[in-house]
């Protein structure tokens, strides 16, 4: 089950301007910046009521915010639905039909487990899934 809109993930160039810009535009700075090497990203997150936003910056050519911004504007790169069993959803999910990115839960930011579901199967959205990390939480 889908429990939260975890937060919308914004592809940007530059991190910095985007951080201040972001900054000015909620009245709040953020409270996390956080490096995903397996992701090859830098990203800065903002708490919104109940949502989030996360910037996000490619600091490799391989990574998937700079092939992005290769090919597109910045802007809404994808969204993030909080789930309380990410396996769970997992298995749902292509029982449903759609495509997943990846095989089994990974490491994301935030102290998260995640996956995506590529957008060609979700209506053109790129979306994440975001399992709370917890002690009891299994990788
Ligand atoms: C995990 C840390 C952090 C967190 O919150 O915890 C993050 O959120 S990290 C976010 C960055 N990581 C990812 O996005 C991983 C999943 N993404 C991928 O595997 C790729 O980006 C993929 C498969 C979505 C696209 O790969 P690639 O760019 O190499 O393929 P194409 O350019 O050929 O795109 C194929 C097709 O999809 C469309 N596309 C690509 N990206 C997006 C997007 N973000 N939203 C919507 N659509 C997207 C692209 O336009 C192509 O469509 P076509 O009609 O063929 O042009
Ligand atoms: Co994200």
């Amino acid at each position: 089950m889908f429990t939260n809109l975890e937060h919308l993930g914004l592809a940007v160039h530059d991190l910095d301007a985007a951080t201040d810009l972001y900054t000015k535009l909620l009245g709040q700075g953020p409270y996390k910046k956080e490096h995903v090497a397996s992701e090859a990203v830098d990203t800065v997150f903002f708490q919104v009521g109940g949502s989030k936003i996360e910037l996000l910056a490619g600091t490799s050519p391989e990574s998937a915010i700079t092939k992005f911004l290769e090919k597109k504007p910045e802007g809404i790169h994808h969204v993030a639905f909080e789930v309380a069993d990410i396996r769970a959803e997992m298995t749902r999910l292509r029982q449903e039909g759609f495509t997943l990115l990846n095989e089994e839960p990974k490491r994301g930011a935030d102290n998260k487990l995640v996956c995506f579901v590529h957008p060609k199967s979700a209506a053109g959205v790129l979306v994440e899934l975001c399992q709370t990390i917890s002690p009891t939480t299994h990788d």
